[in-house]
């Protein structure tokens, strides 16, 4: 594992194709406002990475499965614009969104004599991307930052927006700030390099904004699944675009989640106690959020708000994501633990725990339930206890 930065000028294989912009969609923060520009080739292109904040470095921060794909390739078309590109390599893995790894960045920084000015790149998925936005919230009290999204999740979602973060063992994402990048580059020819398990977990943070603000979304995903599965470039390239723009439409309105932001974590109470009860990385986040999903609808349709036809649609589609519909059981006490991992959750107020849930119409919102129903949901959605030894002789 590498950590050191260090400047890179290793020979690189030539750009395979010609960049080109098929979308820019903007996320309207005022003063921080800041383009999304969707395409392909950008990432070899000296032009995607003009009109950056000038500074005299730039650190791209990835880790030991994105860096040989594609971080040569980056610190090549920075070069024209940096006089100093480092690298950071750092372990892969939800299980180091943590402390020991985002020092490493630190690090690297201070290691390089980077100052002020320093512009992070976050190279790779969600996990880089928290991390290093968190780092760059953090250095000096705030350097500029550049998302460059390589998963699908992070294209349609982690890498807009701001929130940045880091894991505790108690619960996810417990430590961070709100801190926007100055642009998103999402270069969908690197999806083409996923692996199918992390491209499915992608396709959960997609599906999400059916429920939650788009029923032509939900139409679309459940019509064009099977093309979007093959990676056709022109339904990835509206699956990227619809979702940035429904994200970037909500972070508008609300930066920091007073409110309406709270819908973009529909199945995530339950994703993330998931997440964290089976220890991190065991299910990706994707995973978690897909199974959350269904749990949430369950709920959703306990309270009366969708019919139980609508929770098998959802169900069905999750299904045929390639992700998983039924919840692990977490302990013994099943719902009780899920209860306990699910009270530290952000969106908890004295102590009540609060759920995103649905209509049939694309509305969400946030709704305290009390526990009793909740542990009914969890019991109806969670795998039945392994038969014992004994009762099964
Ligand atoms: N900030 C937000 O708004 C937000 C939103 C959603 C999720 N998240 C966070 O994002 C994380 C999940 O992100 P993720 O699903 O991208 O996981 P990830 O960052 O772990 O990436 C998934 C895997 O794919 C590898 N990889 C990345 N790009 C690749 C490529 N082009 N080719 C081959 N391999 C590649 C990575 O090294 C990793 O092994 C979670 O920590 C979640 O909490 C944050
Ligand atoms: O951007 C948001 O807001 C989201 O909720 C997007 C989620 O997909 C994402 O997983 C987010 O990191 C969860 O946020 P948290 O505040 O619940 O940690
Ligand atoms: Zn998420």
């Amino acid at each position: 594992m590498t950590t050191a930065a260090r400047p890179t000028n290793a020979p690189l294989p030539a750009p395979a194709e010609a960049p080109t912009v098929l979308h820019t969609v903007t996320i309207d923060l005022g003063a921080r406002s800041y383009p999304i520009v969707i395409g392909t080739g950008l990432l070899d292109a000296p032009s995607t990475w003009a009109g950056l904040p000038r500074a005299a470095s730039a650190m791209v921060v990835t880790n030991t499965t994105v860096a040989p794909l594609y971080a040569a390739r980056l610190c090549a078309a920075l070069q024209p614009h940096y006089p100093r590109v480092l690298q950071v390599v750092l372990p892969d893995g939800e299980d180091h969104k943590d402390w020991p790894t985002l020092n490493l960045i630190f690090d690297a920084l201070l290691g390089q004599g980077c100052d002020r000015k320093t512009v992070l790149f976050a190279l790779g998925g969600g996990v880089i991307g928290d991390m290093t936005g968190f780092a760059a919230a953090c250095y000096m009290r705030g350097v500029p930052f550049v998302q460059v999204p390589t998963t699908l999740l992070a294209q349609v979602d982690s890498s807009v927006g701001g929130k940045t973060a880091i894991n505790h063992p108690l619960g996810k994402n417990m430590i961070g700030a709100f801190y926007q990048p100055v642009r998103v580059v999402c270069d969908l020819a690197t999806l083409g390099t996923l692996p199918e398990r992390e491209f499915n977990a992608g396709l959960a943070e997609v599906i999400k904004y059916g429920p939650i603000a788009d029923p032509g979304l939900l139409d679309w995903i459940e019509a064009n699944l099977a093309r979007l599965r093959a990676r056709d470039p022109a339904a990835l390239a509206h699956a990227v675009r619809r979702s940035c723009e429904i994200k970037a439409a909500v972070v508008g309105q609300d930066e920091r989640e007073s409110g309406l932001r709270a819908i973009l974590n529909f199945g995530h109470t339950f994703g993330h106690a998931i997440e964290a009860g089976l220890g991190y990385g065991r299910w990706l986040h994707g995973e978690a959020v897909g199974c959350g999903m269904v749990m949430a609808a369950h709920l959703s349709h306990r309270l009366g708000r969708v019919s139980a036809a609508y929770v098998q649609r959802l169900t069905r589609l999750i299904e045929a994501a390639g992700l998983p519909t039924r919840a692990p059981r977490l302990a013994d006490d099943n719902a009780a633990r899920y209860l306990g991992l699910m009270r530290v959750d952000k969106k908890a107020e004295a102590g009540a725990i609060r759920f995103v849930v649905v209509d049939e119409l694309g509305r969400a919102d946030l709704c305290p339930v009390p526990d009793a129903l909740v542990a009914e949901v969890i019991e109806a959605c969670c795998a039945q206890p392994q038969a014992s030894a004994a009762s099964t002789v």
